[in-house]
């Protein structure tokens, strides 16, 4: 049940219900049913960064209104970092939206952060990258939601003129709109929580949630998928 609040949103639920990170792995049809839950995924008219309009909209912004489950993100995150084996000095998050992840993935791993600014300040130091870092140190990068990949490489193209390294990107959902080519071309591994193509964390796989929830329809699913495959 939801109420309506004076921004025009739902006010959501949040049942506390376990605490995540004793838990085995979290699985991607729980945190598809969590995201689905807090309106995360949205079908109409939306503009992407990119200029190109989406017939489903993916907010992953809103998960931040829910500390249990922005915790169940960040630890699946975490799951697929450790499995990965990747190694690391310093975590930052893509900016804006994927500060409160990059946050939790930083306490649960233990490893310092780093915040890079949209745009440096007038003011102060005026440092584009924020924290404290050794040069030389390596940065894993992670993302809420991928599409082309342009603001992870923006990201690290940053990051890189601080004499710090990027090799590995990892985001919670991938829009499946060529950004694991497009970040190979720069030298960046991008990691999806799962890599299955079927997986709920990626476009096809919110589709084929949805239409579990009698939200979509097979016919609709593929004429979305036919959109997103356009050029941007
Ligand atoms: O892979 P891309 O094509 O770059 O698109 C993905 C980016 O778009 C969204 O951020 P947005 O630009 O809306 O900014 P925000 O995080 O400040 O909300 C999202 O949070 C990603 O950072």
């Amino acid at each position: 049940m939801t109420a309506a609040t004076a921004n025009g949103n739902h006010a959501i639920e949040d049942p506390v219900v376990t605490k995540v990170q004793d838990a085995s792995p979290i699985q991607e049809s729980t945190l598809f049913e969590e995201l689905y839950h807090m309106q995360c995924f949205r079908t109409g008219e939306f503009f992407l960064k990119s200029g190109q309009m989406t017939p489903i909209y993916i907010d992953l912004r809103r998960i931040m209104s829910s500390p249990r489950v922005l915790r169940m993100a960040a630890q699946a995150m975490c799951d697929k970092i450790l499995s990965s084996n990747i190694k690391f000095d310093y975590v930052v998050g893509v900016p804006y939206a994927a500060l409160p992840l990059a946050t939790l993935v930083s306490d649960i791993l233990n490893v310092p952060m780093l915040m890079k600014r949209k745009e440096a300040k007038a003011y102060g130091t005026k440092q584009l990258i924020e924290g404290v870092y050794q040069p030389g140190g390596t940065v894993l990068l992670v993302e809420d939601v991928v599409t082309s990949g342009e603001s992870i490489r923006e990201t690290a193209e940053a990051i890189r003129k601080e004499n710090l390294k990027v090799t590995d990107a990892i985001a919670v959902l991938d829009r499946q709109q060529g950004a694991v080519c497009n970040l190979a071309e720069d030298n960046l591994n991008f990691l999806r929580y799962y890599d299955e193509i079927s997986s709920f964390l990626t476009m096809e796989g919110v589709l084929d949630g949805l239409i579990t929830k009698n939200e979509m329809t097979e016919e609709r699913k593929r004429q979305i998928i036919e959109h997103l495959a356009k050029p941007f």
